[in-house]
C-alpha cells in the first residue's frame, strides 16, 4: 500500500482510531513533527483519517474536518499502520482484527483489551506476519515493555513490582500531601487526562491489574490475563488509613506485583494489585502525582528501576509514536529498519547556553551596605535569588585574635541559592562578586539541579 509522493519520498498511510486525550496528541505529533519523522523513517507518515464517534466535536488538537470519519472499515482499508486509541473491548477488538487481516501493522494503548484478548490478537498478527505493538499500554511514556521483551530476554526475571496506574497514584498523593478529598482528587485526575473513560477501572485497580498481566506475560514469557490478578483498588482507603500510615512513617501506594514463586512443589507466578504501605524512605514512596515506577528483578541483571510519566495525553503519545516509528522503519527498510543516522547539522553548544541554578558562598566584610552591593550584582545580570543566608564567619580563637590585632574588618559568610537562570549570567555574576573590594573570597560555587 506504500505510495510515492511527488517528491519521491515514499508515503505510509496511518489510520487513527480514537481522537481523545491520547489520539489528539498523536494527531498533533504526526502533523507538527512530520518533517522530523520523515527524516527518521525515510518515508512520510500520512495521517489518512481519524475514526471518531462525532466528527463535529471539538478536540484538544483540531485537524481539518475532512480527516474525521465515522467509517472505520473504510479508513482501515487505506492504512499501512493502524493506531487504536479508542479504549474498551468492542469495537476496538474487531477493528484491530480487521486491520491485521488486511495486512496492516497495529499500534495500541489498550491494556484492557490486551489483558483479556491478547492471545487472540497476537496469534492473528503472527499468522498474518504483521506487527502488533503496545508500549503505550503499560506505564504511559515509560519504555518498559521493550526492555522486558528484548533487553532482558537473555536473563530470568523473578519479580516485577511497581506503581502502574497514574490516576490512583495522583489521588493518593494529593490526599496524602494536601488533604484534598478522594472525589476532588479524582475529578482533577480526569480533568488532566489521566483517568480511563470509566474511572472505575482506575480506582478499582482493574487498570493496574491489566498492566501487571501484560508485564508478567513479557517478563515470564507466558500469557497471563486480567482475571488471574488478585485485585484490590483504593476505594476503601479512608482518611484514617492515611493518618495511621503517616503516623507510623508509611505512605500508601497502589502496587502491582508479579513474582515467580516456587513453594511446596508449586512453580508459577503470583499476580496482585493492592494498596500497600511503604516506608517513606522507599524509592517508590517518592513517586508523586501521575508518575509511575517499576522495579524489575532478574537473576543476572539484579534490580532495575524504570520511572516516568505513567499517564497523560502527550506522555502516552510519545510511547505510541515510538512504536509507530519503529514499525514504519521496518515497513520501509525491512529487518530492524534503517540504522540510526545522526544529524550532523546539530551543534554541540557551550555550557553557557544552558540554564541551571547556583549555590554561591561569599566571604565579605560584615558592615552596612555590603549585602545590598552584592545583591545588586545579581540584579544587574538578571539573576534572581531564591534564598540568602548570612552568618558571621566562623574563626578559630587564634584566627579571630590575629584578625583583630591586624585591625581587619569582621567577616560575614553569605550563602545564596539562585533561581534557574542562564549559566553564562550566573557565571558572570560570580565573576563580578569576586571583583568587589568588600569581598574577601567566593569560597564555593556549585550548580543545583532537581530543584
Ligand atoms: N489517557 C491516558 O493517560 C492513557 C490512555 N491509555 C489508553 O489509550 C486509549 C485511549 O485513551 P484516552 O485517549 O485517554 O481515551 P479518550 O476517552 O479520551 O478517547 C477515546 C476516543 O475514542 C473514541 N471512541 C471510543 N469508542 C468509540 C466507538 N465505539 N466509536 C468511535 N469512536 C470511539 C472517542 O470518541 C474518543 O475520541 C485507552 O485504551 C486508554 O486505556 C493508555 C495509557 C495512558
Ligand atoms: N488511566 C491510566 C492511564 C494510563 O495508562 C492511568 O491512570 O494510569
Ligand atoms: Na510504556
Amino acid at each position: 500500500m506504500t505510495t510515492v509522493s511527488h517528491h519521491d519520498t515514499p508515503v505510509l498511510n496511518v489510520a487513527l482510531l480514537g481522537g481523545g486525550t491520547v489520539g489528539s496528541q498523536v494527531a498533533r505529533i504526526l502533523t507538527e513533527d512530520s518533517e522530523l519523522l520523515t527524516e527518521r523513517i525515510g518515508a512520510r507518515l500520512n495521517l489518512a483519517g481519524v475514526f471518531v464517534r462525532n466528527t463535529a466535536a471539538q478536540r484538544d488538537y483540531q485537524l481539518p474536518s475532512l480527516l474525521y470519519t465515522t467509517d472505520a472499515e473504510e479508513l482501515i482499508s487505506r492504512a499501512d499502520i493502524v493506531i487504536e486509541l479508542m479504549g474498551g473491548i468492542d469495537p476496538a477488538r474487531e477493528l484491530i482484527l480487521a486491520a491485521i487481516n488486511r495486512g496492516a501493522a497495529v499500534v495500541t494503548g489498550n491494556k484492557a483489551l490486551l489483558a483479556t484478548h491478547g492471545t487472540e490478537l497476537f496469534t492473528a498478527a503472527a499468522d498474518q506476519g504483521v506487527q502488533l505493538s503496545f508500549e503505550a499500554s503499560v506505564c504511559g511514556a515509560i519504555p518498559i515493555l521493550r526492555p522486558l521483551r528484548d533487553s532482558l530476554s537473555g536473563d530470568r526475571v523473578t519479580r516485577v513490582m511497581g506503581i502502574a496506574n497514574g490516576t490512583t497514584n495522583y489521588i493518593l498523593d494529593q490526599m496524602d500531601t494536601t488533604g484534598i478529598s478522594f472525589g476532588d482528587a479524582l475529578a482533577e485526575a480526569q480533568r488532566l487526562g489521566y483517568a480511563e473513560a470509566d474511572p472505575t477501572a482506575d480506582i478499582a485497580g482493574h487498570d493496574a491489574a491489566a498492566k501487571v498481566a501484560i508485564l508478567a506475560s513479557l517478563a515470564f514469557q507466558a500469557p497471563f490475563t486480567l482475571d488471574q490478578v488478585d485485585c484490590q483498588g483504593i476505594t476503601t482507603i479512608t482518611a484514617e488509613d492515611n493518618e495511621a500510615a503517616a503516623a507510623a512513617g508509611f505512605v500508601i501506594k497502589l502496587l502491582a506485583i508479579a513474582e515467580r514463586v516456587s513453594t511446596n512443589g508449586d512453580d508459577g507466578v503470583v499476580l496482585r494489585v493492592h494498596p500497600t504501605l511503604l516506608p517513606r524512605e522507599h524509592p517508590l514512596a517518592a513517586v508523586r502525582g501521575a508518575y509511575n515506577a517499576v522495579f524489575v528483578e532478574a537473576e543476572n541483571a539484579g534490580e532495575l528501576m524504570f520511572y516516568g510519566a505513567g499517564a497523560g495525553g502527550e506522555a502516552t503519545a510519545s510511547a505510541v509514536m515510538g512504536d509507530v516509528v519503529s514499525i514504519a522503519k521496518r515497513l520501509q527498510h525491512g529487518g530492524p529498519g534503517r540504522p540510526h543516522t545522526p544529524k550532523t547539522s546539530l551543534d554541540a553548544l557551550e555550557i553557557g547556553h544552558t540554564t541551571t541554578s547556583y549555590m554561591i558562598v561569599v566571604h565579605a566584610a560584615d558592615q552596612p551596605g555590603v549585602l545590598a552591593t552584592v545583591a545588586s550584582l545579581f540584579a544587574e545580570q538578571g539573576v534572581s535569588i531564591e534564598t540568602m543566608q548570612q552568618a558571621p564567619a566562623e574563626l578559630t580563637p587564634l584566627e579571630a585574635e590575629r584578625a583583630a590585632a591586624a585591625g581587619e574588618t569582621p567577616q560575614a559568610v553569605l550563602r545564596f541559592i539562585t533561581h534557574r537562570g542562564l549559566e553564562q549570567r550566573l557565571a558572570d555574576t560570580v565573576a563580578a562578586i569576586e571583583e568587589l573590594d568588600v569581598v574577601s573570597a567566593v569560597t564555593s560555587v556549585l550548580r543545583v539541579e532537581g530543584n
